[in-house]
């Protein structure tokens, strides 16, 4: 009986990756049972679980197995034992300087996650220069509140968002000093009633400073995603982000090259304005992986400008399919890289 499970793991491992299967195997996802093969895949990857399926289905036979598959996300360990009730992962996305598309990628990668089949939250704690209400086409929209102590979120494009900007004037939350900025950040990750979630999505502040420090050390942070463009003066910012993170225990679940190559929407033609690859170098110096090369492209501006999200406006575009790949690598990146963490504490409805 174990005998042809092995022989069904070494058929999987040959084409589905053999860290994750193995990672898969050696936390107890697989069972066997009857010739049915059931994998309890702990994220969301429907286009990776189907090539699977279709590349190993005849040596599957041949075994007499079929596989089969249903998913639930995985608590992952956090750098900080101190859990939000409900959220399952926090993955912070934090670049070392700004306006290199932090937000953006925030957005689309929540909502990429999102239409794979997870529950996910957004906050954005860009208390500077919050643009999750623009983004998300919630401008005008504000939290309530029915016990005067807890915020609703918004709901947005089948996510729930948080963001200062919701709750203060902008021109009130430029001035504020660190320690504010830090409780502001810390009041509106524990006050929203978030609901359960698989990934709560955080959009820090550009920086790598005092503030994003203290605000990774306060947030039980699973993972981050250092978002860069490939030119040497961001490569350099984002190789400070990467150290800052290391700092504070958190792992880096690996690099975005955002505006990688310039395409023209009128003629396709490529053209590497801030020039090329530099995030695979840095992520290739740091022993991290560049997880997607994302073009610059009018469509992605003219989208988040307009409140609907390429992964949202066109969901079958290659833009957005570039998130939809990204999001996967990402669930499953995450769950190779950390550790199990202990059980989510489950939401009690208070009467
Ligand atoms: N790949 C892209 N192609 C085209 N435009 C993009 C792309 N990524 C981001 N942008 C645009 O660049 C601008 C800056 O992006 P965004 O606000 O996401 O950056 P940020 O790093 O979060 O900035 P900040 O430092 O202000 O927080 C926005 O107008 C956005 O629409």
């Amino acid at each position: 009986m174990n005998g042809k499970l092995d022989k069904a793991i070494a058929v999987l491992a040959a084409s589905g990756g053999n860290d994750l299967i193995q990672t898969l195997q050696s936390r107890g996802a697989f069972k066997l049972h009857d010739g049915v093969l059931t994998l309890r895949l702990p994220f969301y990857a429907p286009a990776w679980f189907n090539s699977l399926q279709a590349k190993t289905q005849v040596k599957l036979a041949a075994l007499g197995i079929t596989l089969h598959c249903t998913s639930q996300v995985a608590t992952l360990q956090s750098n900080i034992a101190n859990p939000i009730a409900g959220i399952k992962n926090v993955l912070v996305v934090a670049s070392g300087k700004g306006g290199v598309g932090k937000s953006t990628v925030s957005v689309n990668l929540a909502l990429a996650l999102a239409a794979k089949g997870a529950k996910v939250g957004i906050l954005d704690a860009d208390i500077y220069g919050p643009s999750m209400p623009l983004m998300l086409g919630q401008s005008d929209a504000r939290p309530e509140s029915h016990d005067g102590k807890t915020m609703l979120p918004i709901k947005a494009h089948g996510v729930v968002a948080n963001s200062i900007g919701f709750l203060v004037d902008k021109n009130d939350a430029t001035v504020w000093r660190g320690p504010m900025a830090s409780k502001a950040l810390a009041q509106i990750l524990r006050e929203t009633q978030w609901g359960e979630l698989d990934y709560l999505v955080v959009d820090m502040p550009p920086g790598t400073g005092d503030i994003q420090l203290t605000m990774a050390q306060q947030v039980p942070v699973t993972s981050a995603l250092i978002v860069t463009t490939p030119q040497n003066v961001a490569l350099a910012d984002a190789t400070k982000g990467i150290n800052m993170f290391a700092k504070v225990n958190v792992p880096v679940v690996g690099l975005v090259e955002n505006m990688s190559m310039h395409v023209c929407s009128q003629c396709g033609h490529e053209e590497a304005i801030f020039d090329q690859g530099g995030g695979v170098k840095l992520a290739d110096a740091h022993n991290s992986e560049c997880l997607a090369q994302l073009p610059l492209h009018r469509q992605y501006r003219e989208d988040t400008d307009a409140g609907t999200p390429t992964v949202t406006k066109s969901v079958d575009s290659p833009l957005s399919q570039a998130y939809l790949e990204l999001a996967e690598k990402v669930a499953i990146k995450l769950y190779v890289d950390c550790p199990l963490g202990v059980q989510t504490i489950p939401i009690v409805s208070v009467n």
